[in-house]
C-alpha cells in the first residue's frame, strides 16, 4: 500500500474522495469516472439499479478490486490497496452481504476472529478469553445492540443480530469508515427497524458510514448525503434534507437530469 499526503481533505471534511475512477471487465465498463465524496461522521448512501457499478466502487475502496484510473483519496493519504486487509489496516471495515461470522463460534468469537487478544505467560502465547469477552461486552453494550449474550452461539441468532454482530465487528476496533452493502435486505420489518437504529446509533457515536441500499424510503430516513449511480456514473449527489424520493428515483432512472 502506498499513501501520500493530500492536504486538501483535512481542511473540506472529507473522509473519502473518488476522483474520476474507472474500471472495466473487458467490454463491460462497470465504472466510468466515478468522482464522490463522503464526510466524517456521516451516513452517506450510495444508491442505483442492479448493474449500477455500486458494488464495484465499494470494492475498490474496499481492497478487492484496484481501478485502472482515477484515485482515491482517504483520510487524507491517496489510497492503492492491494488486499482487503489493507483497507482494513487503513481503517476501511466492510460488512458485506454475506457477512462472513462463523455459525459454530460465540459471538465474542466471531468479534474477535482473526484479531485475537493473546496473553504471554513466559514463551507461551495464550487466548486471553476474559479479555475478549469482557470488551465484547462493551462493544456490543456501546452500540445497545440486541444480541442475547456475547457467548451465545451465532447459529442460535436470528438474521437482524446476525446483522449486528457483523457491524458491531466493522464498527469496533477503531475503524475510521464502515461500509454495509444492503444490512437489511435478508431482514423483516422488525429487524430492519433494529438495524436501522443501530445505523443511526453508529453515527451518534461518531462513525462514518457508506450504506449501499435499494431502499429509498430507508435511503431518506437514515442518510446525510447520496450519491445515484447509473450505468458505471454517478450522475448525482444531493444532501439528503435538500432532496427527495422522487428525485432519487428519477436520478436512479435516468428521468432526471444531474
Ligand atoms: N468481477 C466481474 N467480472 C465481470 N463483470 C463484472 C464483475 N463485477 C461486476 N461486473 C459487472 O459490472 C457492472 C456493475 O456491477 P456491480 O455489481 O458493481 O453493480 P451494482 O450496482 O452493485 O449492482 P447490484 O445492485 O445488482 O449489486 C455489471 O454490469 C456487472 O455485471
Amino acid at each position: 500500500m502506498t499513501a501520500r499526503p493530500d492536504p486538501g481533505t483535512s481542511t473540506d471534511g472529507a473522509l473519502l474522495r473518488c476522483e474520476n475512477v474507472s474500471l472495466s471487465f473487458g467490454n463491460v465498463r462497470a465504472l466510468v469516472e466515478v468522482s464522490l465524496t463522503l464526510r466524517r461522521g456521516e451516513i452517506t448512501a450510495l444508491v442505483g439499479d442492479n448493474g449500477a457499478g455500486k458494488s464495484t466502487l465499494v470494492r475498490c475502496v474496499s481492497g478487492i478490486h484496484r481501478p485502472q484510473s482515477g484515485r482515491i483519496v482517504f483520510d487524507g493519504d491517496e489510497i492503492d490497496f492491494h488486499s482487503p486487509e489493507d483497507a482494513r489496516e487503513a481503517g476501511i471495515e466492510t460488512v458485506h452481504q454475506t457477512l462472513a461470522l462463523v455459525e459454530d463460534l460465540t459471538v465474542w468469537q466471531n468479534l474477535f476472529l482473526n484479531r485475537e487478544i493473546v496473553r504471554r505467560l513466559g514463551p507461551v502465547a495464550l487466548l486471553d478469553r476474559r479479555a475478549m469477552q469482557s470488551r465484547s461486552k462493551e462493544m456490543v453494550s456501546t452500540l445497545a445492540v440486541n444480541v442475547p449474550a456475547v457467548r451465545s452461539r451465532v447459529r442460535r441468532l436470528s438474521g437482524g443480530q446476525r446483522q449486528a454482530v457483523a457491524i458491531c465487528r466493522a464498527a469496533g476496533f477503531s475503524s475510521k469508515l464502515v461500509i454495509m452493502d444492503e444490512p437489511t435486505a435478508a431482514l423483516g420489518v422488525q429487524e430492519t427497524a433494529r438495524v436501522e437504529e443501530l445505523i443511526s446509533r453508529m453515527r451518534e457515536e461518531g462513525h462514518s458510514v457508506l450504506l449501499i441500499s435499494h431502499n429509498f424510503i430507508q435511503v431518506m430516513r437514515l442518510s446525510d448525503q447520496v450519491w445515484v449511480m447509473r450505468a458505471g456514473r454517478c450522475v448525482g449527489g444531493r444532501r439528503t434534507a435538500e432532496t427527495s424520493g422522487e428525485e432519487i428515483v428519477a436520478l436512479v432512472t435516468g428521468a432526471a437530469g444531474q
